[in-house]
């Protein structure tokens, strides 16, 4: 770790990081990378902390004094502010961030996208400390290209489906489509953000995450979560597979997504975190616009993946169909296409992602077959016994 410099050479110096949904999915890996490859201290902040247990526990860790767990549900804890005081960089990452919630809890999606991030903009910006919001890809809605004629050459063309940054538009569907519920709380808390910056000389920088997928990703139902619970596409589809079920294509799977693996994603925060005078004012998208796939092909490519690593053949029917209104309810709608502009962040950060989607379908349905199938088997044979 000694001699670490920034990307114009300067040293690094170490800095206290207060993360707030530390204990969630992309918090996880950012904890990890920071304890294992950097000298900085972090005060993970969550209501959780399952996902980073390994990272707690003293017997194993020789990083133990660069690591405290607070457990604060930031809606309503006055601890908050000191944290934040106490820290040189906040990162929040908390957030209802799973499609099955914005059309079935809206009210709760906007309140924990956009009323409980609140504090922490005014907290950063009162105090002159920096700070890095996680947004989403969804701030960006339905492309151009998604209201052109079916037969348009246009749709072809970049110009109507590349999300930049700085010139795309955010389309999102009628109020009553409560799906955009999360996109717009989203996008209302990036303009604040950017205010507080413009008016107040708020440091910030806004990331926003392209289908960042791998280890630890939302919960495998009636295992980890929820019997009920409906997670993202990667854990529903695992789910599929650990019991040898038809993966659900949601109206007919032909959305398309680009999908990065976590450990590429988590440099590109890495190089934020420690590269300040490039990264501040700055809006970034994250993601891997290599890795593009319908759900359809998704599906099948992880049936085929899932088969390698596990030495189980695939089922006779590996999909079926089904409607989004069975499968989300009533306001559901969609994102066609989320394909990344790059310009910025090869620009500012020199950042590119590496892994292609069979190598991190691979290491990550390695992970969930070794992580779950027993308990699936187990789980599954109680309920043929009952
Ligand atoms: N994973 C992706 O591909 C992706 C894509 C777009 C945007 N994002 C954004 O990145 C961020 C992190 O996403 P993730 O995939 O790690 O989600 P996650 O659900 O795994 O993590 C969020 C964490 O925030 C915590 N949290 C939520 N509300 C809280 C509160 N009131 N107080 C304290 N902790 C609270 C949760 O307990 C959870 O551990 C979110 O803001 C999400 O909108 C992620
Ligand atoms: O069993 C399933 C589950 C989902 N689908 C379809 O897959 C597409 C992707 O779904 P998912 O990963 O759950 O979520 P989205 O990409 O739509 O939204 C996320 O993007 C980023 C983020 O902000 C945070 O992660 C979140 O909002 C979609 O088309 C589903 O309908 C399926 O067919 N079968």
């Amino acid at each position: 770790m000694a001699g670490r410099v920034d990307l114009d050479g300067n040293p690094i110096k170490q800095i206290t990081i207060c993360m707030i949904g530390a204990g969630g999915f992309i918090g996880s890996h950012l904890c990890e990378k920071l304890l294992s490859e950097t000298p900085h201290k972090v005060l993970a902040v969550d209501v959780y902390s399952d996902k980073i247990k390994h990272l707690l526990e003293p017997a194993t860790v020789t990083w133990a004094d660069r690591i405290q767990f607070h457990r604060i549900n930031i809606k309503n804890d006055s601890r908050l502010e000191g944290l934040i005081k106490m820290a040189d960089l906040t990162i929040n990452l908390a957030a209802i961030c799973t499609p099955a919630d914005y059309n079935t809890r809206p009210l709760d999606t906007i309140y924990s996208n956009f009323i409980d991030a609140l504090p922490v903009v005014k907290y950063c910006s009162e105090n002159g400390k920096r700070l890095i919001h996680f947004s989403t890809c969804e701030v960006y809605g339905k492309t151009i290209g998604a209201f052109l004629p079916e037969d348009s050459p246009l749709r072809q063309d970049p110009a109507y489906y590349v999300l930049k940054e700085d010139t795309s538009p955010c389309i999102f569907g009628p109020i009553e489509k409560q799906r955009w519920s999360y996109a717009c709380a989203k996008q209302l808390i990036e303009r604040l953000v950017y205010a507080e910056g413009a008016e107040n000389g708020l440091e910030f920088t806004i990331v926003r995450p392209f289908n960042w997928i791998g280890p630890r990703m939302d919960f495998i139902p009636g295992i980890d979560g929820p019997s009920e619970g409906v997670p993202r596409v990667l854990a529903c589809f695992s789910n599929n597979l650990l019991r040898r079920e038809p993966l659900k294509l949601v109206d007919g799977g032909e959305s398309q997504r680009t999908f990065i693996y976590i450990k590429d994603a988590i440099e590109a925060v890495l190089l934020m975190i420690e590269n300040p005078a490039r990264a501040n004012g700055h809006i970034f998208n994250v993601g891997n616009p290599n890795n593009e796939v319908t759900v359809r092909q998704l599906a099948e490519m992880m049936t085929k993946v899932y088969s390698k690593v596990s030495g189980e053949s695939s089922i006779e029917t590996p999909t079926i169909d089904v409607s989004s209104k069975e499968f989300y309810g009533e306001g559901y709608d969609d994102s066609d296409k989320r394909i990344p502009d790059m310009t910025i962040i090869n620009r500012q950060l020199g950042w590119n992602p590496k892994t292609s989607l069979w190598d991190l379908l691979e290491s990550t349905l390695t992970y969930q077959h070794r992580t779950y199938a027993e308990a699936v088997k187990q789980a599954m044979s109680k309920t043929t016994a009952n």
